[in-house]
This record gives structure tokens, C-alpha cells and sequence, in this order.
């Protein structure tokens, strides 16, 4: 009937053939990334009934530490990390800070994380088997060490090699390990010195970790997988509301917490540095750049100079992990081609502020 009428008014057959066709190939694309974006959204997080992205509390919350179930030893301790992944990202930042590359070894996993999750993958640059149980994917770490376990599989995981234990599985809580309870295996004392929780700033690195995290580094990810456009507005504005506050904290001093290098330094890094090139078009962050805040974008510059921050920067994992894995996001799994930004140029933070 509908050929017949299209006949008459002078569309071609094969012609109205193609567009059904067409739509039908379409149909399936959303009905299968609809399919992948909801196991997607299961392993990874929960969404509220107003459609907002809320992450899970981790679950291994054990600590290093002298007299303790897991106490600092030479080559004891294991992390298991995503190049891609910002939690992740701090915890090879400050292992690197504090000369701790031969105490605690280190396995990265593939930036492409699908269906079962992190993967492990040595035919991918930087990535290599699992050197403790040879498994395949990091879901086969959690359930040997905790039979049943339901959570979340995520990255980074602080392993004891000799108890065969995941000892924590939060970012913030193996990076303030690495800063102190691991100074006994810093190869000198300059290492053993630094201290980037110091006592005398604890109460401003809080300050700023509690508005940093649930406004920046969370907000990005709740602009990204938000599910409806009031969680969406909600974050974005969060976001840029407090990049703004940033941009003006780092106007009148040098780092976060005033004149030092803390961990509230670490922990914005791993964001910033993935802004531009992800977070602005993949997420839905695109009010600005961070290049456009002139006192962040020299800031992000002179720490990513650093070698325990550059070094560990992996633009290849950052960019084909978020794009190539998130099929809610971006069914068809195209990289693009992202912003030409060299995090090398020259910044202006010792001449503005000098130490
Ligand atoms: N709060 C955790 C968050 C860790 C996290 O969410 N990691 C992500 C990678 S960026 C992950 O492994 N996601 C896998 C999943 O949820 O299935 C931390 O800071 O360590």
C-alpha cells in the first residue's frame, strides 16, 4: 500500500527500499548500544531516579602499614592500573614521587574495557599479562581473592603478593599510603622528606579535596553518563562553577594548598590533564577548554613538566580507552582526533610565583 502511493506520487521503488533499509540498520545500532550502554552502566555505576551518574563507594579499604596485616616490604605490594583511568593515574604519580618504582611493581591493563571489563592484554603497548594469577580479565583477580564478590571491578587495586590479598581498591587512600606509610622503602631520605599530606595543611587539602571531588573530578563523569537533562545541567554547571574557582585559587598561589605541592595537586592533575582532550567532547564538558583559564593551563603545564606526572601521562590509553569503551557514549567506537595541545610549552608559575 504505502509502495503502491509512493509509486503514484512519484517516488522510486528501490528508492523507498534503501530508506527502510537504512532505518532497520539503524534500529538494530540502537537497540544493540542500548543493550551494551545498560551492562555499561551496571558494571561501572548507579543511576538515581532523576537520571545522575552516582559511583560506588570502593570496597578493599585496607591499609599498609608497620604492625599491621600488610606491612610495608620491599617488592611485597602489586598495583594493578589503567593508563586511562584517573583514580589510577594518582597512584603511579605519587609511587613515582616517592622513588617507590622498584619497592612496588606495577601491571597495566588494556584501555579497552568492554562487556567483562579491564582486560589484560600484552599484545597493547604497556600493558602485560597478569604476572600473579596469569588471568585474563581483572574480574578473575577479585573473585580469587574474594569468591562470590559482586562489586565493582575497578582499577587501581593495591595487591599483597605474599597474602595473595587485595589490600585497598581507593585511589585517595593508596596514594596517602605511598605518601608515608612506605618511607622506609624510598631509596633516600629526599624522597623520605617529601610530604605531600603535610600536617600543617591537612585542613586545607581537605577543604579543597571536598569540593574538588564531587564538582570536578566525579563531575566530569556525572556530566558524561548523566541519563537525563536536569542531572546534566546540574553537573555541568557544578563543573565550570568551580574550574572558575580554580582558575581564581591559582591566580593567587601557586598550588592548591598554598605555596607546597600536595596531594590535592595530584589528584586535579589526572583530571585536567584528560579535559581537553576527552572530557570537553566526549562527556559534554565543552563550556571551555582548560586552555582557556590562563592560570590553569600554566599551572596543569608545569606539573605535567614534572617528570612523576608527565611520564605517566598516556594520551594514547586516555583517548581510545574513554572513546573506544563507553558505546552509551559513542556507539561506533570513533577516536577523534582531539586538540593539538603541547603540554610541553613553557608556563609562567615560577616567574609569578616564585618560591
Ligand atoms: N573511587 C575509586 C574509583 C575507581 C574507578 O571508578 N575506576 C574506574 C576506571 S576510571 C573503573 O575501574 N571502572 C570499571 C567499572 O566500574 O566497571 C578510586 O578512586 O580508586
Amino acid at each position: 500500500m504505502l509502495l503502491c502511493n509512493a509509486v503514484r506520487i512519484g517516488i522510486h521503488k528501490s528508492e523507498i527500499l534503501g530508506k527502510i533499509n537504512l532505518l532497520s540498520l539503524n534500529l538494530c545500532r540502537i537497540n544493540s548500544s542500548l543493550k551494551m550502554s545498560s551492562k555499561h552502566q551496571s558494571a561501572s555505576s548507579d543511576v538515581d531516579p532523576k537520571g545522575a551518574f552516582v559511583r560506588k563507594e570502593s570496597s578493599f579499604r585496607n591499609e599498609v602499614k608497620e604492625g599491621g596485616e600488610f606491612p610495608p616490604e620491599n617488592g611485597r605490594y602489586h598495583l594493578y592500573v589503567s593508563l586511562a583511568c584517573p583514580w589510577a593515574h594518582r597512584t603511579l604519580i605519587a609511587r613515582k614521587l616517592k622513588g617507590l618504582e622498584n619497592a612496588i611493581s606495577y601491571t597495566v591493563v588494556d584501555f579497552l574495557m568492554l562487556d567483562n571489563g579491564w582486560r589484560f592484554n600484552e599484545n597493547v603497548e604497556h600493558c602485560e599479562k597478569d604476572p600473579i594469577f596469569d588471568a585474563q580479565y581483572l574480574r578473575e583477580v577479585y573473585l580469587k581473592v574474594s569468591p562470590g564478590y559482586n562489586g565493582r571491578i575497578t582499577v587501581p587495586v593495591l595487591f599483597d603478593k605474599k597474602l595473595k590479598k587485595i589490600v585497598n581498591n581507593e585511589s585517595s587512600e593508596i596514594i596517602r599510603m605511598f605518601n608515608k606509610n612506605f618511607n622506609k622503602l624510598c631509596p633516600d631520605d629526599e624522597h623520605r622528606m617529601l610530604d605531600f599530606y603535610p600536617e600543617h595543611l591537612q585542613g586545607k587539602i581537605q577543604e579543597v579535596n571536598d569540593w574538588i571531588y564531587p564538582n570536578i573530578n566525579n563531575g566530569v563523569y556525572r556530566c558524561g553518563f548523566a541519563r537525563s537533562q536536569e542531572a546534566y545541567d546540574q553537573a555541568v554547571q557544578g563543573l565550570f562553577t568551580h574550574l572558575d574557582k580554580v582558575e581564581d585559587l591559582l591566580s593567587k598561589q601557586r598550588y592548591l594548598a598554598g605555596t607546597q605541592l600536595t596531594e590535592a595537586d595530584i589528584r586535579l592533575f589526572t583530571t585536567l590533564v584528560r579535559f581537553d582532550h576527552v572530557y570537553h567532547g566526549h562527556f559534554k564538558c565543552n563550556k571551555k577548554r582548560i586552555i582557556d583559564y590562563p592560570n590553569m593551563w600554566s599551572y596543569m603545564k608545569e606539573l605535567y613538566q614534572m617528570a612523576a606526572f608527565g611520564s605517566t601521562t598516556d594520551m594514547n590509553h586516555i583517548t581510545k580507552h574513554y572513546q573506544m569503551s563507553h558505546t552509551s557514549i559513542n556507539p561506533f567506537g570513533i577516536v577523534y582526533i582531539g586538540p593539538d595541545i603541547n603540554f610541553e610549552e613553557p608556563h609562567d608559575r615560577a616567574s609569578k610565583f616564585p618560591l
